[in-house]
């Protein structure tokens, strides 16, 4: 089934004859037009338009793989206007404005519809062409790592660090995939700590938490290094932390619940009395957002399948006095998984 055709049943399941999409990541999805914060996405029973403005007529034609309609606002709803008449239209209740369902309401003659994460489903399972461009992404985000990890040395600033990995990711041809994480000694304690100004110091662990961007679609990775030799206290996190996410990757296979996931290293933590310190979720999916379902979180229904590509990242953040993070990207196959992170992980 085609990831449209997979779309097409759940709006069938949804009860919704059309749907009508709004968030940028999800009108790519179903498009490919790469700039789809400037783009909305009509999908009805036998036929699907994207609807972008003039500035993008050459990029639409290149990139879409679905009818271009080249209008602006009202315009963009009087063409949709004729598809949509008399039936039940779904939209995207947690991405549409409140302005932009007014518009839909003036426009249109049909039932309006709330919908959530109608394409955020068909994006769990990603087809062979988006897993090659995670791949991608990791791959090189792994070389730029090796190319940056000498400079992590006491007297480097954090921002320094941070900069040499955008750069890294930007002369290798891919974008930077999200705000840098750098957090030494005390900021670790900080699980989205960005690089600051600080400068790295003797004894620290140092988290760095970055991604690549390869055509729309996000590498993850997170690795802590030692800089000379941290406390006994802090080197006990690291295992634990490292013991957590081994065990937890170990454990990933088609089937497995994300909530036991979850539970298993959060068990291991809490055995080596860290249960408070781990103060987010193990892991989520990654695609073309960097957080996207599965949610692997206490509570979450998702259930791991083939094809899907996630996180395991457990961390230990002791306030005052540091932390650690370990993070792998991770992608689910028929009979378990494959790391597609490849950066080793350092003893300390
Ligand atoms: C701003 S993107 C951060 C990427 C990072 N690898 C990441 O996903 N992190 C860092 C620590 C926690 C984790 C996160 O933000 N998890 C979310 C999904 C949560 O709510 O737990």
């Amino acid at each position: 089934m085609t990831q449209l055709e997979g779309l097409r049943a759940a709006m069938r399941q949804a009860g919704v004859d059309a749907l009508w999409i709004s968030d940028p990541a999800n009108v790519r999805a179903v498009s490919g037009f790469s700039s789809g914060k400037d783009g909305k996405v009509l999908v009805t029973g036998d036929g699907a338009a994207l609807y972008t403005d003039g500035r993008y007529t050459v990029q639409a034609q290149e990139e879409s793989r679905i009818e271009q309609h080249i209008a602006r606002p009202p315009e963009t709803y009087q063409d949709a206007a004729e598809r949509v008449r008399g039936g039940r239209v779904g939209f995207e209740a947690e991405h549409l404005t409140v302005a932009g369902l007014d518009a839909l309401r003036e426009h249109w003659e049909a039932e309006l519809v709330p919908t959530r994460g109608l394409v955020e489903g068909v994006r769990l399972i990603k087809t062979p062409g988006e897993v090659q461009a995670i791949r991608e992404a990791q791959a090189l985000a792994d070389r730029v790592f090796a190319q940056v990890r000498p400079m992590i040395r006491a007297g480097v600033r954090e921002l320094d660090v941070a900069l040499e990995l955008e750069t890294g990711l930007r002369r290798a041809g891919a974008e930077v995939g999200f705000d840098v994480i750098v957090a030494s000694g005390p900021r670790g304690a900080m699980p989205h700590g960005v690089a600051s100004e600080r400068v790295v110091e003797e004894g620290d662990l140092v988290t760095i938490d970055f991604g690549a961007r390869v055509r729309g679609y996000h590498s993850d990775m997170t690795r802590t290094v030692a800089v000379d030799r941290p406390s006994d206290e802090m080197r006990r996190v690291y295992e634990a932390v490292l013991e957590a996410e081994e065990a937890a990757v170990a454990a990933v296979r088609p089937g497995m619940r994300a909530a036991d996931l979850d539970a298993l290293a959060r068990g291991i933590l809490e055995r080596h009395g860290l249960a408070e310190a781990f103060a987010h979720s193990l892991g989520h999916g990654v695609g073309l957002n960097i957080h996207e379902g599965p949610g692997l979180r206490k509570g979450s229904e998702d259930v791991l399948e083939p094809g899907m590509v996630i996180t395991v990242e457990p961390g230990a953040y002791l306030p005052g006095v540091g932390g650690v993070r370990i993070e792998d990207l991770v992608l689910v196959t028929e009979d378990g998984y494959e790391v597609l992170s490849h950066t080793p992980k350092e003893k300390v």
